[in-house]
């Protein structure tokens, strides 16, 4: 996608300002960078696959840089999330995505889920799904305003950021190139899409009642997430088992990026999908609502889900003959059923998870 400036005379988005970082002294989490502008030089690929192999097998979270989007396309993007969360709550409500479903296509709404037993979230997102046929919905004029712009940068994610990353898990794991990305094309069917996503400030006494959490320690649904840069600290991460939560602070001209379940059931657990939970901002950023901007690539029905047969797998004990992990469902059955049990979990259940097809993940790690 070229860096032109999008902004033309008629348009009548106001630029997006970031709040300042935080002051406070943090514990940030040392995470890697992969240089995407890397990928097409000769031996680029297998140098970054190299790089990234011990973060996607023990950690689960890593950044990447030079992935062709600049500031000012995402921020407009923020602006553009901005003007829909200033909507008012039933004209929001009006675009509910079909939740039940495990379909997040359209709103969700504000509190729609316990985060602790009889305390509901904070949270609102607004998902914007493939742009082919099949996905189309009606749209808030705020998104239909700015459609193709948000289309350039949907694909841009998705087919340039996303089948990057796939091809070099591909090389990491030394099997076809393409052998992940092509169960991911943007032409396919799968529940991938861009999220506007919204955290409302609370007061420091109900902050106190959630013990102090947005959203608790999990691993993400699907197989990749792309999270763009913003100030406003929240995000941790435990990077391996027996360590503390750190924080995440993505740094300018990076995108932060998580292994997700797809990945680590397929590789039978090599790949790790990185655990990480959302908590109330330091103090001095913790009176604002934390706008935020994510992308989810969720495996398609052409991703055939059996274990991946890979050299490296099998090397390390991963991968055994006769005893491959097979979901013999369209892995969207299988995002959609993850999704579905939100809607019917008990907030109590400390061991809530998804089982199907053989296979089965945790919901929360906390
Ligand atoms: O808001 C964030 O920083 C992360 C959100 C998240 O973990 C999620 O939506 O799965
Ligand atoms: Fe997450």
């Amino acid at each position: 996608m070229a860096t032109q400036t999008i902004q033309t005379a008629t348009d009548s988005l106001k630029p997006y300002v970031h709040p300042p970082e935080s002051k406070e002294p943090l514990q940030y989490a040392d995470l890697i960078i992969i240089d995407l502008g890397e990928f097409d030089k000769p031996g680029g690929k297998e140098r970054l696959a190299a790089q990234l192999k011990d973060a996607v097998h023990n950690v689960g979270f890593f950044y990447v840089s030079n992935f062709g989007l600049s500031q000012d396309e995402i921020n407009r993007q923020y602006a553009i999330g901005r003007e829909f969360f200033a909507l008012p709550e039933d004209v929001r409500k009006s675009y509910r995505a079909p939740l039940e479903e495990g379909i997040y296509n359209g709103y969700r709404p504000l509190g729609s889920i316990q985060v602790l037993p009889g305390l509901w979230d904070n949270i609102e997102f607004y998902n914007i799904m493939k742009f082919l046929p099949q996905y189309e919905r009606e749209h808030p004029e705020i998104f239909r305003q700015h459609w193709s712009e948000i289309e350039r940068f949907h694909r841009h994610v998705h087919e340039h950021v996303g089948y990057k990353l796939l091809q070099l898990l591909a090389i990491v794991l030394e099997i076809p190139e393409d052998q992940i990305s092509n169960g991911h094309l943007y032409e396919s069917n799968c529940d991938s899409g861009l999220r506007y996503m919204n955290y409302r400030a609370r007061s420091a006494e109900v902050n106190e009642q959630f013990k102090d959490l947005y959203s608790r320690g999990h691993t993400d649904n699907g197989t990749i997430t792309f999270l763009f840069q913003q100030p406003v600290a929240a995000l941790q991460v435990k990077k391996y088992e027996d360590s503390p939560w750190e924080w995440i602070r993505i740094p300018e001209g990076t995108l932060s990026v998580n292994i997700a379940d797809m990945l680590s059931i397929l590789s039978n657990g090599y790949l790790k999908s990185g655990v990480h939970r959302v908590t109330v901002p330091p103090k001095d950023q913790q009176a604002q609502d934390r706008l935020g901007l994510l992308y989810f690539i969720r495996p398609s029905d052409r991703l055939t889900l059996r274990s991946f047969d890979s050299p490296l797998l099998r090397r390390e004990g991963y991968y055994e003959e006769g005893k491959e992990t097979t979901i013999d469902i369209p892995a969207p059955e299988w995002t959609r059923a993850r999704i579905k049990k939100n809607w019917s979990r008990s907030p109590t259940d400390p061991n809530a998870g998804t089982q199907m097809g053989g296979f089965s993940v945790k919901h929360f790690h906390d």
